[in-house]
């Protein structure tokens, strides 16, 4: 039998990496092993690659003429005789191949990001029984041949441009002498063909006979190789059985009316409160309420950077510090936050209930951001207010929790505390009657249900127009327009930042950018007011601006109300994910007043660029989950898309929408991997920086620094973070944080008091609101400062 054959991947921090390890494994059976460009030093990596039978170097952000955008990988082609080993180099792989034997790389007059081109070749070598490739590029630079490198190199394959674009450009080729091939295209992005996929297997074929006729045969793993970071899980050790159990009461209440159950519960008076909501009947299903427990119920609040995590009870005064981890272990808060969840898993909950108590909070960008291993910008910008006050990570443990299902209106009422059952019959009764007080039925009626769970909005333009209308109607201004200050972006600023942005596209620094920028809302409420502002305006929002991943998140010295129409992750408990992101953006209030349809939506949304867009970002989510879910045992774990830029109606505007979706099979969550995994490794959300994404946030934060004047200093926060649950059951959903506001709720307290002593009769708050785009080579700066409005008028809105 032969021995299995090692492949190592060589990653220049790219987005799409893994999905290029998945079809060389699935192509070759081969085992893939990925390095970084700057994992090893030269010796080093000389020493491993005997252990492999061949190379591939995958894309990249940059350029092949800067030793930091390429690391090791010239040395590849410069090895010994007796070293040299099969490559196969992919788009800036490809480009380091041709500029080592002599091409040049210049950049291309139009640049080609997520956008598609039929490749022409010859139908042998790399393109042998392939038929028609028809492959997806993400590219900025070429190589071009002159008369050095064509007595080294072979052209294999072109794509005519035209001589309005780049006329003529190489997308294959092969040394003369040696066993390196290329390919400028993505052979694995999910929208290439399978005739360019075959290369893969082509390359094999050639590598392998290759390495038979000069006999080359790799030696075992170094002695201690390790495993690759990121098949290590955040537990640490095996999963643990569950100790707790679960005490639940369910009923049905289909004329349950969540403001009503939400006022029944005092969101009014409470110092704290927390409530996942769906308040569109589509994609989201449940509300779920977190049920604070006096002298019980924890909140933990963490900052990036910080060894501490802190600990306020609701109902205690005071906030205990816990010791976490040291500061340069990125893992730290992620390890501490599965363990806490494992001593806490229980059973005994209703098995269609999604939630039966745990974690619910959010994690903001800037956690994300260290997530991912990149600095953060410093001095952070609220530093000077004190560093607890606004929290990286807030979340809340809930033992007590109502969880409604809007499409059934089956209502449970749960515990996991001891001894709890008396708080669960009496809230039982108390919502039984509330519902029965209660006149209209606010659930969907069951046939609008799909199978998944997903309920499609009718596709009548009448009934969308009627709402659109209802939603934009000017209605009494929440508050007077006197008491409200608003600070929006600078246009200028704006559209100088998208130019900024495709200055970096063009160069090949980034396929996509998310570029985003800050509104803050400054408002005057009268003492003799105390309707609280914040559930007044996410009922206003509720209605206003229905959203399928909605929420109201008052805890740990923040308020986040969300109408968020995008799923970023949700796990169920038997290892099945899903990530819905969102990219193409169209208003439906057209400038003469009238109603884009569904129809002119698809025409807008079915172009080069706003698909490009929508493609770049399932391409990179594949990547991030199969980044953990690869290489498992079992048979049923992969990936797949499920839906490829779908159209979906909301409130004010048409969306793009994919969906991803994996399984984590049975072997690694007994190994202890779980939900958590894939969030920390997944952060930020790939639709809120663009690609490759390690670069794309670096460059995003140097170009927000300098646009967020005040007390931001390019921190995005909240907005263009996470928030959701993950449930003591194994389950998680989590929403992108974009669509909403939120604010620190002790920002102003000094001056509140100062104002009420000294008798003016006002006190201040202060929300903030992000909004952005994805900006791409194809972008209009105009049209992005226009689609920024957009977005920010969904929520801004409220306040005019
Ligand atoms: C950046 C925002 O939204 C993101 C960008 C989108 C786009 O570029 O079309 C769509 C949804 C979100 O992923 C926002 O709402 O502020
Ligand atoms: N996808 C890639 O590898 C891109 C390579 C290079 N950064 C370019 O833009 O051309």
């Amino acid at each position: 039998m032969t021995p299995v054959r090692r492949i190592l991947l060589v990653d220049a921090y790219d987005s799409f990496s893994n999905n290029l390890a998945a079809l060389i494994r699935l192509v070759t059976h081969a085992d893939v092993h990925t390095i970084k460009i700057n994992t090893y030093n030269e010796r080093e990596f000389r020493r491993i690659l005997k252990s492999f039978d061949a190379i591939v170097i995958g894309p990249g952000p940059g350029t092949p003429t800067d030793i930091d955008d390429v690391g090791i990988i010239p040395h590849i082609y410069n090895l010994p005789e007796e070293e040299v080993i099969p490559v196969f180099g992919v788009c800036l792989g490809f480009q380091s191949l041709c500029l080592e034997f002599g091409a040049t790389i210049s950049r291309l007059k139009v640049v080609k990001h997520g956008q598609s081109s039929i490749i022409k070749h010859h139908g042998n070598d790399l393109f042998q029984n392939c038929g028609e490739v028809d492959a997806i590029r993400y590219h900025s630079l070429r190589a071009e041949m002159n008369e050095e490198a064509l007595k080294e190199l072979q052209v294999l394959a072109v794509s005519d441009d035209g001589p309005e674009e780049n006329g003529e450009v190489i997308m294959a080729v092969k040394h003369k002498r040696l066993p390196y091939w290329g390919v400028q295209y993505h052979p694995e992005s999910c929208c290439t063909n399978l005739d360019g996929a075959k290369v893969v297997a082509n390359w094999w074929r050639l590598a392998t006979g290759w390495l038979n006729r000069k006999e080359r045969v790799s030696q075992p793993l170094p002695e201690g190789w390790v495993v690759p970071l990121e098949k290590q899980n955040l537990l640490g050790m095996p999963r643990v059985p569950a100790e707790r159990t679960i005490y639940y009461q369910s009923f049905h209440a289909p004329c349950l009316d969540i403001v009503e159950l939400c006022e029944l519960l005092e969101v009014r008076t409470q110092q704290q409160f927390v409530m996942l909501d769906s308040s569109a009947k589509h994609t989201g299903r449940y509300t779920i309420i977190g049920v604070f427990m006096p002298k019980w119920t924890d909140t933990y609040t963490w900052r990036v950077g910080d060894e501490n995590m802190f600990t306020e009870t609701f109902g205690k005064p005071g906030v205990d510090q816990e010791y976490i981890c040291p500061d340069d272990s990125p893992d730290g808060i992620w390890g501490d936050l599965a363990s806490r969840m494992a001593s806490m898993s229980a059973t005994g909950g209703d098995e269609e209930c999604p939630f039966w108590g745990g974690f619910i909070g959010y994690f903001n960008y800037e956690a994300g951001v260290s997530a991912l291993d990149v600095e953060l910008a410093s001095p952070r910008g609220d530093e000077r207010e004190g560093r607890t006050k606004t929290p990286d990570m807030n979340l809340t443990f809930f033992g007590r929790s109502i969880v409604v299902d809007n499409i059934s209106g089956k209502v449970w009422v749960q515990t996991l505390e001891f001894r709890d059952e008396t708080w669960v019959l009496e809230m039982t009764e108390k919502i039984k009657l509330l519902a029965a007080m209660s006149i209209t039925p606010t659930t969907t009626p069951p046939n609008e249900v799909a199978e998944n769970g997903v309920v499609t909005l009718p596709r009548s333009t009448a009934s969308s127009s009627a709402r659109v209308t209802a939603a934009t109607a000017v209605a009494e201004p929440l508050f007077p327009i006197s008491a409200v200050k608003v600070t929006q972006p600078d246009k200028e600023k704006y559209i100088a930042n998208v130019e900024n942005c495709q200055r970096e596209l063009a160069k090949g620094e980034s396929y996509e950018l998310c570029l985003t920028a800050q509104t803050t809302v400054d408002l005057e409420i009268p003492f003799t007011d105390d309707e609280d502002s914040a559930w007044k305006i996410y009922k206003h929002l509720r209605k206003r601006n229905p959203a399928p991943f909605a929420g109201f998140y008052r805890a740990g010295n923040t308020t986040l109300v969300s109408s968020s129409p995008e799923r970023f992750l949700s796990w169920d408990r038997h290892g099945h994910f899903q990530l819905r992101p969102i990219k193409g953006t169209v208003r439906k209030a057209k400038p003469d007043g009238t109603i884009v349809t569904r129809r002119e939506a698809e025409e807008i949304l079915n172009t080069p660029k706003e698909r490009a867009e929508n493609l770049m970002i399932v391409d990179l989510i594949r990547h991030d989950l199969h980044g953990v879910l690869d290489g498992q045992e079992d048979e049923d774990g992969g990936v797949k898309v499920s839906k490829l830029m779908g159209i979906e109606e909301y409130e004010t505007v048409f969306q793009l929408v994919s969906v991803i979706e994996g399984r984590m099979g049975e072997h690694m969550r007994e190994e202890g991997f779980s939900g958590m995994d894939v969030l920390y490794r997944s952060l930020p959300p790939g639709s809120m920086t663009g690609a490759p994404k390690k670069r794309s946030v670096e460059i995003l934060q140097d170009i927000e620094r300098d646009a967020n004047e005040g007390n931001n200093r390019g921190e995005r926060g909240v907005y263009s973070g996470v928030f959701g649950y993950w449930s003591v059951c194994g389950a998680g959903d989590w929403s992108v944080v974009i669509r909403s506001m939120y604010r620190f709720n002790e920002e102003f307290h000094h001056e509140n008091i100062a104002r009420r002593e000294t008798g003016m009769d006002t006190r201040r708050e202060r929300w903030r609101l992000g909004a952005g785009g994805a900006v791409t080579a194809l972008s209009d700066p105009e049209g992005e400062w226009e689609e920024m409005l957009t977005k920010l008028n969904s929520t801004l809105a409220v306040f005019q």
